[in-house]
C-alpha cells in the first residue's frame, strides 16, 4: 500500500496527527494493534478521571451528611462504577472509528515495524510505503527489578481490577502513585503509599506538595517516606512488602507499582531505519519532532519528554501543519505547559517552581506570594482540608513566572490562569482584575 503518511500507534498523538494530516489532504494509514485511543483513553487519563470523579463524589456525600443531608457515607458498587466507565470509553472508541472513516484514514489493526526507506511492515504481513512516517507508540509501566515483583500489579492492572481491594500498598510517589492513592482511599480502601525519597511529586513546588501530604494524611492515607521496597512476599492473607535491610510489614490485598514508564521502542526497527534513541529507548527528536532519519518523526510519550496527552496532541498537530499544511515554522513551545495531578484535592502547576526561578533569575529577583485557607464547603462541614496557592514572581514588575495550586477546584482554576502566565501577566495585572466572590479562585487575584 502507498500513502503519504503512515502513523505507527493510535493513541493521543497518533490519532491527532492522522486527523490533522488527512485534514490537509494527505492519504493516511494508521496502525494500531490495540484499542483506539492508546494509554489516555484506555488505561490513563479517562478511566483515571472517571474513578477520581467517583471518589470525589464519595467525599461530597460525607460533606453533605455533615451539613445535615439525610445520607450515609457509602462505598460505590465497584462493578457498576467500572461498567459506567467502560461504557463511556466504548463511546470514545466508536466516535474515533466514525471519524477515521469520515476522514478516509485507513486503519490497520496491526503492530508496525520500520523497515527503512519509508517502508513499514505490519505483523500481519501488510507492507505500507510512505514518504512520511510518524512514530507515536507511547509507553508502558515498568516495575522495579526486585524479588516477587510479579505479585504486584501496575496501573494497567489497577484498571482491570474486578473489585475494590480492602488494603492496598502503592509503591512510587509520582503522578500515578499519588492519584491512585487518593482514588482508592476515596472509594473505601485503606491505602499506604511507599516512597523511596522524602516527599511526593519530585519537581513540583515543595510547599504545595507539603500541603497535599497534610491533606492526604488527614484523609487517612499512610505515607511512608525513605522506604526502598526490596521485595514482595506472598503470605497468608495477601502480599507483604519487605524494606531493604528491614522486616516485612503487614499484608495487603493488592500492591500497585507506580514506578515510572518506558517508551515502546523495542523491536520497532528504529536502529536499522537510522532513528536514534537514548539509553532508555526514548526516540530523540528536535524541536520540530524530526528524528535523525529523514522523513521519520516522533511525538508523545515515546520521546520521553512531557508525558501528557495535550502535549502529544499539540506536537502531532503542529508537525502535520508543517509537513502537509505549508507552515514551515510550526512547532510547540514546551515552556509553561500547565499540568494537574488528580490527587484529592488536586494539585496543579504552570511555569517555574520557586527553586527553578531562583536558579534562572537569581535570589534577589524572585519574590513569592502565597495564601492558605479552608474552602468554604469544607469549613461549613468542619472538615480539615486546606488549599494553598502560591505565585512565583520575578523582577520589580513582579512578572508571574510560576503558579502552584493545591486545593478544591485547583484543576479547573489553573487553565485560565495558565493563559495569563503564558502572556506574561504581572501580579499587578492579577490585582487589576476584580475578584469573583465567594470562590477559591479569587484568592489568586488577591495574593499579597
Ligand atoms: C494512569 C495514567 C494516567 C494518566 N493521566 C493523565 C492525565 O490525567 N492527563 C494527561 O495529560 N496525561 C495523563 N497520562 C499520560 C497520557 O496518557 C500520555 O501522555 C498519552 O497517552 C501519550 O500519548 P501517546 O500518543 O504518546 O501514546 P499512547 O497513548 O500510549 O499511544 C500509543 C499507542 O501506540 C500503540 N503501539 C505501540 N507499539 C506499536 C507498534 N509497534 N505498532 C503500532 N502501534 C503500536 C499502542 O497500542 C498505543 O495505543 C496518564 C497516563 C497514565 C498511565
Ligand atoms: N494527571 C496527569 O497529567 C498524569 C497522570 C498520570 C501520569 N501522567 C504522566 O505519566 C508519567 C508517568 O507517571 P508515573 O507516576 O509512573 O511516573 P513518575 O515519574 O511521575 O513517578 C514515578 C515514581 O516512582 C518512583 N520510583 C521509580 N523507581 C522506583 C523504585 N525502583 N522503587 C521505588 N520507587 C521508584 C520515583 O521516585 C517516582 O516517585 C508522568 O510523569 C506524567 O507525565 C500524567
Amino acid at each position: 500500500m502507498h500513502v503519504d503518511l503512515v502513523v505507527v500507534g493510535g493513541g493521543s498523538g497518533g490519532l491527532a496527527g492522522a486527523f490533522r494530516a488527512a485534514g490537509h489532504g494527505a492519504r493516511v494509514a494508521l496502525l494500531e494493534p490495540g484499542e483506539l485511543g492508546g494509554t489516555c483513553v484506555n488505561v490513563g487519563c479517562v478511566p483515571k478521571k472517571a474513578m477520581w470523579l467517583a471518589a470525589d463524589l464519595g467525599a461530597r456525600i460525607g460533606l453533605a451528611a455533615a451539613l445535615g443531608f439525610p445520607v450515609e457515607p457509602a462505598r460505590p458498587d465497584w462493578a457498576q462504577l467500572v461498567a459506567s466507565r467502560q461504557r463511556y470509553i466504548a463511546n470514545i472508541h466508536a466516535s474515533y472509528r466514525r471519524r477515521l472513516d469520515e476522514a478516509g484514514i485507513v486503519l490497520l489493526p496491526a503492530r508496525g515495524r520500520l523497515a527503512g526507506k519509508g517502508m513499514v511492515e505490519c505483523d500481519d504481513g501488510t507492507e505500507v510505503e510512505a514518504k512520511h512516517v510518524l512514530v507515536a507508540t507511547g509507553g508502558r509501566p515498568v516495575r522495579p527489578d526486585i524479588p516477587g515483583a510479579e505479585l504486584g500489579i501496575d496501573s494497567d492492572g489497577f484498571f482491570a481490577l474486578g473489585e475494590a481491594p480492602a488494603r492496598v500498598a502503592i509503591v512510587g510517589g509520582g503522578y500515578i502513585g499519588v492519584e491512585l492513592a487518593g482514588v482508592l482511599q476515596g472509594l473505601g480502601s485503606q491505602v499506604e503509599l511507599f516512597v523511596r525519597g522524602d516527599a511526593l511529586l519530585k519537581g513540583f513546588d515543595p510547599e504545595v506538595v507539603e500541603r497535599l501530604q497534610g491533606n492526604m494524611h488527614q484523609a487517612g492515607i499512610a505515607l511512608h517516606f525513605g522506604y526502598p521496597v526490596a521485595a514482595l512476599e506472598a503470605c497468608e492473607g495477601g502480599v507483604r512488602l519487605r524494606e531493604r535491610g528491614g522486616d516485612a510489614g503487614n499484608p495487603f490485598d493488592a500492591v500497585i507499582f507506580a514506578t515510572g514508564r518506558r517508551p515502546n521502542t523495542d523491536g520497532l526497527g528504529l536502529e536499522a531505519a537510522g532513528v536514534r534513541t537514548d539509553a532508555d529507548g526514548r526516540v530523540q527528536v528536535d524541536g520540530f519532532q524530526s528524528t535523525s532519519a529523514a522523513g521519520v518523526y516522533a511525538v508523545g510519550d515515546v520521546t520521553g519528554r512531557l508525558a501528557l496527552t495535550p502535549v502529544a496532541i499539540a506536537e502531532a498537530r503542529r508537525l502535520m501543519d508543517r509537513v502537509f499544511g505549508g507552515q514551515p515554522d510550526a512547532c510547540i513551545d514546551h515552556a509553561d505547559v500547565p499540568t494537574v495531578v488528580f490527587s484529592h484535592p488536586p494539585l496543579g502547576r504552570v511555569g517555574l517552581t520557586e527553586a527553578e526561578a531562583r536558579l534562572r533569575f537569581g535570589d534577589e529577583a524572585v519574590s513569592c506570594h502565597r495564601t492558605t485557607f479552608r474552602p468554604m464547603l469544607h469549613a461549613l462541614a468542619d472538615v480539615q482540608q486546606h488549599s494553598m496557592f502560591k505565585a512565583v514572581c520575578v523582577g520589580a514588575e513582579k512578572r508571574v513566572v510560576g503558579l502552584h495550586l493545591v486545593g478544591e477546584a485547583a484543576d479547573e482554576i489553573l487553565q485560565g490562569f495558565a493563559v495569563a502566565v503564558k502572556m506574561g501577566a504581572t501580579l499587578a495585572d492579577f490585582h487589576a482584575t476584580v475578584a469573583i466572590h465567594p470562590t477559591s479562585a479569587e484568592e489568586i487575584v488577591l495574593l499579597r
